[in-house]
């Protein structure tokens, strides 16, 4: 319930922690008494020791949470650290969230009227975010929590972005952020960036979540996933346990689970929609789905207890099956990059493949029939088929060596605790509607900064008298300035006219040069990106550490904008540190060429293979009703063409992972490069 104005104090010791309500990838969730106030809260507490993968991710979660100002978002009343914790406060959700609702009483889903109220009150505040340019980026039933009277608030900005970033921050709008099953196919795909219309992927995705009371394929390991949300036809209410759901439902569903972006719907034109005339008031889900739930402290002690129990059973019985459901359960967001885990993701495909349900496998196009004729003749596993591959195995080889890179990231300098402090204090402003900096001040910090791209976030009034139109800040903001181009050491992420100036020599201009000749995805994204007109994240200069995604800002270092680092003529001065650095980023750079020179070859040998066989296959299959095969080189060919495809299929998971490393590698070369300027 929301609490009125009240000055929530940054302070452990004025917090009594009751029991634990929910757990998340990175966070455990108490019930706690905010003394002082007798208020109860929620506290969301993360170990920042044990999140060093995505410390930035957190950063920008307290921040977003502590400037949104709607009432079916989650905001946090303050922020602060207490040894390696980060504590964030903020109000309590007794009834949980939809997922653990779903989990404790309605395994099969929600009844439509249920369906239709939860969306409407997730779609207003959508509305609310992508007005005010941000994208949510993991909308799912893991994230709507319920309160005690029934009203509605999406969470979790762990992994939100703003539309209206630059540098880093734009960036991550072209990575791979958050849940494989409700992820958008532009999402995965990483071609070409992505906008607020993932957000309605995802929220298409929840609907059939809180329809089925899980969501599609989410019993599948996440590369599974992936390659199913892009090779088969979108989801839909369309099986015969959906006759039950309204002609307006399934609609919806349809319309947001288009595949090309441009054709789904906005958030706002979504609202509109006919189904939400289904709605109903917040008090009728108080009586529909919370009447009669046990206390979440205790739902959550039973799911937790039963998470356990599965995951011993299926260690004892060896069953991989479950280790996805476990992920489901605990409503994991935010990719998990750990390499070793996306390895034995990936090694688990095969088991997967037979036990696929008539759901997912039905919901398939023609490219599904591809992947099913594989699956069903192809007995062998991938390991075997690849150890006597001709064409394939030396591929997997070479790139099974590629790990030397994850010892290349373990040389950088990471102890980023002691530098955090400061960084996550936000405390409750005196007055909410004042946390608006002046846009344009080129020295502020980045909390001041992510305060102005995000000072947008006003009431919800205001956003309706804009008529969720361009949100006004955006009309306010300064007009573009161009700048020097900024000097990344990220390779591939340059523009090419970044590129090809001559700013540094030496073994940098090497690595870059080198860099150049191979223009994968991630290029071409930031191409288009940086063709952006606004300033550069002033931000960005302020970094002083980083590990895996996550930038320590300096809470008091002042450092005005600099626009191009390298502008001389000569290589940076590399001493002490530098020069280790220096030398590790040459070895990155190195490895990072190889890797890309494989992904190259990867992705024709792939477009090759994907090409040909394909056609074949489909010749087989379609000829195969009219002309049986039955002269034994014929069954021989088809077998040969079945075990190619299955190759196939394992090469393109290959490249996915590797598209992934790369991704990351780009991100921290442009770090350290920014890390070295600093010093400088
Ligand atoms: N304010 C709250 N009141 C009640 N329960 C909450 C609250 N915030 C979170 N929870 C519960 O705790 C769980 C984990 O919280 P949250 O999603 O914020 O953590 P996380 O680590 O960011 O999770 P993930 O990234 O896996 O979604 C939620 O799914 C929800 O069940």
């Amino acid at each position: 319930m929301d609490v009125p104005k009240q000055k929530f104090p940054v302070n452990a010791e004025d917090y009594k922690l009751y029991e634990e309500v929910g757990e998340g990838v990175s966070a455990s969730v108490y019930r706690a008494l905010c003394v002082p106030l007798n208020v109860i809260v929620a506290i969301k507490v993360l170990d920042l020791e044990k999140c060093n993968n995505d410390l930035d991710g957190i950063r920008r979660e307290v921040q977003t949470m502590s400037l949104i100002n709607h009432p079916n978002l989650l905001r946090s009343y303050c922020s602060f650290t207490t040894g390696h914790n980060l504590w964030v406060i903020m109000p309590f959700m007794a009834g949980g969230s939809c997922l653990h609702i779903m989990k404790t009483s309605y395994p099969e889903g929600f009844e439509e009227p249920v369906i239709a109220t939860v969306l409407r009150e997730v779609l207003k505040a959508l509305v609310y975010l992508h007005a005010h340019g941000h994208i949510h980026r993991d909308v799912k039933a893991g994230n709507i929590l319920v309160d005690n009277n029934g009203s509605i608030k999406l969470a979790d900005f762990g992994v939100s972005a703003c539309m209206f970033d630059t540098g880093d921050r734009q960036r991550s709008r072209n990575t791979f952020v958050g849940t494989p099953c409700w992820m958008a196919p532009e999402v995965m795909q990483q071609l070409h960036g992505y906008d607020f219309k993932a957000d309605i992927w995802s929220f298409g995705i929840t609907a059939l979540e809180l329809a089925h009371g899980h969501a599609p394929f989410s019993k599948y390991p996440p590369m599974k996933v992936l390659l199913m949300t892009l090779q088969n036809a979108p989801p839909g209410l369309d099986y015969e346990r959906d006759k039950k759901f309204s002609k307006s439902f399934k609609d919806l569903v349809a319309a947001c689970l288009v595949k090309d972006p441009k054709k789904r719907p906005s958030s706002d034109k979504l609202l509109k929609h006919p189904f939400f005339k289904h709605a109903k008031t917040t008090d009728y889900l108080q009586r529909a789905i919370l009447d009669g739930l046990p206390p979440l402290g205790d739902r959550f002690r039973v799911l937790k207890a039963k998470e356990a129990e599965l995951l011993q059973n299926s260690e004892l019985n060896g069953n991989k099956e479950h280790l996805s459901q476990q992920e489901y359960i605990r409503g994991i967001s935010a990719w998990n990059f750990n390499l070793e885990d996306l390895k034995n993701q990936a090694a688990l495909i095969q088991d997967y493949d037979e036990s696929s349900t008539a759901e997912d496998l039905n919901a398939s196009s023609k490219q599904q029939d591809k992947l099913n004729d594989v699956k069903f003749s192809a007995e062998r596993s991938s390991s075997e088929i690849l150890n006597d591959s001709d064409d394939g195995s030396h591929l997997e080889d070479e790139i099974d060596e590629v790990p030397s890179l994850e010892d290349s990231f373990a040389a950088f300098p990471m102890k980023p605790i002691q530098a955090l402090k400061g960084c996550f204090d936000v405390g409750q402003a005196d007055d909410e509607d004042t946390v608006s900096p002046t846009i344009g001040d080129e020295n502020r910090s980045d909390i001041e900064q992510h305060g102005a791209m995000t000072s947008s976030l006003k009431s919800e009034d205001q956003v309706e008298k804009n008529d969720v139109r361009l949100p006004e800040h955006r009309k306010s903001l300064p007009r573009p300035t161009i700048i020097s181009p900024k000097k990344y050491s990220s390779g591939s992420l340059l523009p090419d006219k970044v590129l090809s100036s001559k700013k540094v020599v030496g073994d940098f201009e090497r690595g870059f040069r080198v860099e150049r000749s191979y223009s994968g995805p991630i290029q071409g994204r930031q191409k288009n990106n940086t063709t952006n007109s606004y300033p550069e994240d002033a931000s960005e200069e302020a970094v002083v550490q980083r590990k895996g995604r996550f930038k320590v800002i300096s809470a008091d270092l002042k450092v005005p904008v600099v626009s191009s680092t390298f502008s001389g003529t000569t290589s940076p001065p590399a001493s002490g540190i530098s020069a280790s650095v220096v030398s590790s980023l040459q070895t990155i750079l190195y490895h990072s060429t190889l890797q890309k020179e494989e992904l190259h070859r990867l992705i024709k040998f792939v477009e090759q293979i994907s090409g040909n066989s394909m056609e074949y296959v489909e010749a087989g299959v379609n000829g195969s009703t009219q002309i049986p095969l039955t002269s034994p080189r014929e069954r021989e060919l088809q077998s040969q063409l079945i075990q190619l495809q299955q190759r196939n299929t394992i090469l393109a998971e290959k490249l996915q992972r590797q598209k992934m490393m790369n991704a990351q590698l780009e991100m921290k070369l442009s770090d350290l490069m920014k890390k070295e300027n600093i010093e400088e």
